[in-house]
């Protein structure tokens, strides 16, 4: 995939999708003497969601080249990009319907040599018939497999809950630059940004630093796509599940791309429909990312904030407007309380909150103590430490 090269591309009307051609008579010829033309050529993609076997089978007869739909590209790209196991399932069961189709082709294929409805000696099964039944039994094992793996993710889950770090999902376009962005905020060098589509196919988390040196957990996740096919999209929305118990949703742009307008709708969209809690959905916080590339740049937008990922712009007000989000949405709270340093106060203070800053008074064996602390730990710290 990473060394494909377009050497030509062209907008021609088609006819309605479910027709059996999809080009009039023209257009059809305009595309072959143009595929002819070019020697060095190896694929052809058509822009379409999805082409029947047939069409493409007819059209790869007529041009003598491969022909790829979205579906096929999108599916082609999550394969050279899948590392975990988790991101490999995905991509099997959702080339479970293509398999499908692919047999249903064949099938009436056969059926036409009369071969199709033969059975079995002794199974009582036809042929076909065999293949589906392995094919839904392939699926169930993946789906299985894919179960288990989850189970084992909502234990992390919780761990995530009772530790207390606010949790951050950073979500946006492909390749609008959301790993970029967290290896900037968290300074991690194991991320690996990339200039391609779904470069990340698994969520991964990351810890990182506020400016009041607030613990935080940075959430990579997966890359949207307008008019995804809807089984991939079935199969991904799943990994985006957990977004759902996360404290705040950071939205990155690119704004350097023709279509950010177009992608921000389309990413609204799919945050809609994941059933996110109505707290998460209003506090949404937008970055415009890659501001280097242009001139000048003033937000449309007021609330947005404007940063370049890569060159470390704007990182710190965009951190300032997350901590003033998190602590609000988390209910936790920055406080100097006075403690007794001969008392456990402190190391308490340490296990349980956030300490920012000890000011110690030596004269009466004090200290002003600056603390991050969420409600509910400073209602059990005065019922600990009532004076
Ligand atoms: N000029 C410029 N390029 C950037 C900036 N941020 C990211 N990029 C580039 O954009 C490309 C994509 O970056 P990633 O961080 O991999 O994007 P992503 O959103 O994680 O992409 P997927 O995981 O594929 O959805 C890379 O080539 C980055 O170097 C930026 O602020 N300015
Ligand atoms: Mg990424």
């Amino acid at each position: 995939l990473h060394n494909w090269t377009v050497l030509d591309k062209i907008i021609l009307s088609t006819k309605t999708p479910d027709k059996k051609f999809i080009f009039g008579k023209g257009n059809f010829q305009i595309l072959t003497e143009k595929i002819k033309g070019l020697p060095h050529i190896t694929a052809v993609f058509l822009n379409i969601e999805r082409l029947s076997p047939l069409t493409k089978k007819e059209l790869e007869d007529a041009w003598g080249v491969t022909v790829f739909d979205r579906y096929t590209v999108v599916l082609h790209i999550f394969r050279c990009n899948a590392r975990t196991k988790e991101a490999k399932l995905q991509i099997a069961l959702a080339e479970i319907p293509l398999l499908r189709t692919n047999l249903k082709n064949e099938m009436s294929h056969l059926d036409q040599q009369r071969g199709g409805s033969r059975y079995i000696m002794g199974s009582g099964e036809t042929f076909m018939e065999m293949q589906y039944r392995l094919l839904k039994e392939k699926e169930f094992k993946i789906r299985n497999a894919l179960e288990k793996l989850r189970r084992k993710r909502s234990v992390l889950r919780t761990q995530r809950e009772r530790r207390e770090f606010p949790v951050i999902s950073v979500m946006g376009y492909t390749n609008c630059g959301k790993t970029t962005l967290i290896k900037a905020l968290t300074g991690d060098e194991g991320l690996q940004p990339q200039d391609q589509l779904f470069a990340t196919l698994d969520i991964t988390a990351h810890a990182g630093y506020l400016p009041s040196h607030l613990a935080v957990i940075y959430v990579d996740t997966i890359g949207f796509l307008s008019e995804l096919p809807h089984d991939l999209i079935e199969s991904f929305s799943a990994t985006l599940e957990d977004v759902a118990y996360s404290d705040l949703i950071v939205h990155v742009r690119d704004i350097s791309h023709p279509e950010t307008v177009l992608q921000k709708a389309s990413v609204l969209s799919v945050l809609k429909n994941l059933n996110l809690p109505s707290h998460l959905l209003d506090s949404v916080v937008e970055v415009h990312n890659k501001v280097d590339l242009i001139e000048w740049y003033q937000s449309p937008e007021t609330n947005a904030i404007a940063v370049s990922a890569l060159l470390g712009y704007g990182l710190e007000e965009l951190k300032e407007e997350i901590e003033r989000i998190v602590l609000k949405t988390t209910g936790k709270r920055i406080l100097t309380i006075k403690v007794n340093l001969a008392g456990p106060q402190l190391s308490w203070l340490y296990k349980e909150a956030t300490v920012q800053e000890v000011d110690v008074m030596p004269e009466n064996g004090t200290a002003n103590v600056k603390v991050i602390i969420s409600n509910s730990a400073l209602g059990k710290y005065k019922k600990l430490f009532p004076q």
